[in-house]
């Protein structure tokens, strides 16, 4: 039993929502201070619910990285949005991410107005990208979050400006959004950064790889699967090599044509990219055997989206 002279400490799951391009991905990894969610300028590439972990002495705060809600076009996108749905109604806040670069839109309100129904989660506004506008525009962004909140019914716990990729106000969010968190205990061990299978992580990060230079068709048509990850057998202890065996799925021939590339380019370059980002991440040597396989409209069939992860 304490005895009211120790600090409490605080626990809770945290979600970021925001429309497309809001900057959720670059925040979370930010919080965390460790690149553990792919990030794009591709909109809605984020699939996969990964949890980044923020450890403090007195709280620990765990990052729930959330698909943009957006109107579903496909059974990928229904998916989405269910899990999307699903998350919110379990974490203790939901914070809402409004670029600070752009006017508040349609797609803000959108999105804030299915939040203002969830009724026992905190909401705290979070204006992104601050280093993209002037303080003027700050400014007067900052006061239209407040009337969207009085406007749609929403009581925001905080408003906070910050810019991820600057670093600026990092740390205050940090501790405004564990002031929202519950008493609670430790819930995962010191050091763990993610709770995601590191299959998971490395098949995001081929992902993320796979979809730079795209152009905006594709991005929807790819997907990763990690087949197989083990330590090769037989090397020293402080010689590792970790062999990762992965599949890049795409829709059509036309589009396996495209991430090969001429002479096998852009899957060479592909691999050498997230090779680099997986030993980053898991601290590992690591052999990288990609294969670009064709799953015809995977998006629009429920048992290649199973089989997909989703
Ligand atoms: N200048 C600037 N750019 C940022 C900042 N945060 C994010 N970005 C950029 O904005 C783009 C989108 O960022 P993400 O973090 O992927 O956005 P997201 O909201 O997770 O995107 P979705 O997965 O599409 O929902 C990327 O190109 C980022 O580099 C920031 O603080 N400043």
């Amino acid at each position: 039993m304490t005895t009211g002279q120790e600090q409490s400490h605080r626990s809770g799951f945290v979600s970021f929502v925001g429309r497309p391009n809001a900057g959720k991905s670059t925040l979370t990894n930010a919080l965390v201070g460790q690149k553990v969610v792919i990030t794009s300028d591709k909109p809605q590439t984020t699939r996969t619910v990964v949890r980044g972990i923020v450890h403090r002495d007195d709280a620990q705060l765990i990052l729930v990285d959330t698909p943009g809600l957006h109107r579903p076009r496909t059974l990928l996108g229904e998916r989405l949005n269910d899990l999307v749905k699903t998350t919110l109604a379990e974490v203790d806040v939901v914070a809402v991410c409004f670029p600070a670069n752009e006017k508040i839109g349609p797609g803000d309100k959108f999105i804030a107005t299915e939040m203002a129904k969830i009724k026992r989660t905190k909401k705290v506004a979070i204006a992104t990208k601050t280093d993209l506008a002037t303080s003027e525009q700050i400014g007067s962004h900052l006061l239209d979050i407040a009337a969207l909140g009085t406007e749609i019914g929403v009581d925001w716990a905080e408003i906070v400006p910050v810019s991820a990729k600057a670093g600026d106000q990092i740390a205050l969010l940090q501790d405004l959004l564990v002031g929202q968190l519950p008493e609670g205990p430790q819930l995962y061990p010191d050091g763990d950064l993610t709770d995601a299978p590191e299959e998971i992580l490395a098949a995001e990060l081929i992902r993320e790889a796979a979809l730079d230079g795209l152009r905006d068709e594709l991005p929807h048509s790819v997907a990763v699967v990690v087949e197989e990850m083990r330590l090769r057998e037989d090397r020293p202890d402080d010689k590792p090599l970790l062999d990762i065996h992965a599949n890049v799925y795409v829709e059509r021939d036309s589009q396996k044509g495209i991430l090969i590339g001429p002479k096998g380019s852009r899957l060479k370059s592909i691999g050498t990219t997230s090779r680099k980002q997986i030993e980053a991440l898991l601290g590992t040597p690591v052999y990288l055997d990609l294969h670009v396989k064709v799953a015809k409209d995977w998006q629009r069939d429920p048992r290649q989206l199973r089989k997909l992860g989703f």
